[in-house]
């Protein structure tokens, strides 16, 4: 298929490359150098520059230009995995973008241990929310919770009903299902999604990306509307004065689809925010105790 695609646009775009001159041509050449390469072995093998993102100017996370290094080194992907990959990181820089965008954030609740909630309307009129936190757990720590063990979330947060990894790209990519359990009052009904999860390192800095995708073998269910979940992200930093603690920044930027009233959403989606950071507080308290626990355990038993 994807050879037969590339023979007709070249086809179709013959007499205008002939009449090329300088840079154009010179470019030209090069796109069909790659395009060879990458046919190799019914292999996609991604080129240095598949990494090197589009990002706005002036972003303060302009570091995230330079190469990856585990993204930049060619990897043996499949064509529908290197589709998933690039899903995954448009959804990143398209989330950066709303993110790092400061204009027209309105408070929308501040809590008394320093949470805060901003929101935000895009052009279209979706209405996006960003919760800053601080939270008691190292940038890896949190990356292993919410992205390593992703299908374990569900058991320490009531507000998932499920989740599972439906398909894995590379180590930093994966498909995922989540069913998000009834609300309180049942006046949103159960949602199902679909979404592409991307990681990112960079430096002290983890950013945890996803977006809606498609899966031929996964259509929406039966009894479930399946809404959208971003683009959106989690960016995870350390904190300047502790090792232990990372600043949260999480842009939830979902359409639940459905006939909802706009007013039960734009309420519901912030405290949905506030419950996962609290669960998710919680599981980490409960995780450095037995922690704390098992360390006081291996001292006793190298006593005896
Ligand atoms: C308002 C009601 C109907 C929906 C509430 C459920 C929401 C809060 C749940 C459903 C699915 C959940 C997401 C499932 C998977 C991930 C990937 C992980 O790496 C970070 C958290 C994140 C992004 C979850 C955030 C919370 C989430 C969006």
């Amino acid at each position: 298929m994807l050879p037969a695609v590339v023979k007709l646009c070249c086809a179709i775009s013959y007499p205008h490359a002939r009449s090329m001159a300088g840079l154009k041509r010179t470019a030209m050449a090069a796109i069909g150098q790659e395009i060879a390469h990458m046919k190799k072995g019914g292999h996609i093998f991604l080129p240095d520059w598949a990494s090197q993102l589009k990002w706005p100017g002036n972003v303060n996370h302009g570091a995230l230009r330079m190469k990856d290094e585990r993204t930049s080194r060619p990897v043996g992907l499949r064509e529908e995995e290197v589709a998933y990959l690039k899903q995954g990181q448009e959804a990143l820089q398209k989330a950066l973008e709303i993110v790092q965008d400061q204009a027209g954030w309105k408070r929308e609740t501040s809590q008394e241990n320093g949470d805060v909630i901003y929101s935000k309307v895009l052009p279209g009129a979706q209405k996006v929310f960003r919760l800053e936190a601080v939270l008691d757990a190292s940038p890896e720590e949190l990356y292993d919770h919410l992205f390593v063990k992703v299908e374990e979330m569900n058991q320490w947060n009531p507000n998932i009903k499920q989740i599972k990894v439906l398909k894995h790209v590379g180590r930093d990519t994966m498909v995922t299902h989540e069913v998000s359990a009834e609300t309180a009052g049942n006046l949103i009904g159960q949602r199902d999604f679909l979404s592409v999860r991307h990681s990112y390192k960079h430096e002290s800095c983890i950013y945890l990306a996803g977006g809606a995708t498609q899966l031929e073998s996964f259509q929406p269910q039966k009894g479930f509307v399946r809404a959208e979940d971003g683009p959106t992200c989690i960016i995870i930093q350390a904190d300047g004065v502790s090792s232990d603690r990372s600043r949260f920044t999480w842009l939830l930027n979902m359409d639940l689809k459905g006939w909802i009233p706009k007013s039960i959403v734009n309420q519901a989606l912030p405290r949905a925010q506030t419950e996962f950071t609290w669960h998710l507080r919680r599981h980490l308290a409960e995780q450095s105790q037995s922690r704390r626990a098992q360390s006081r355990r291996n001292v006793l038993a190298t006593r005896l």
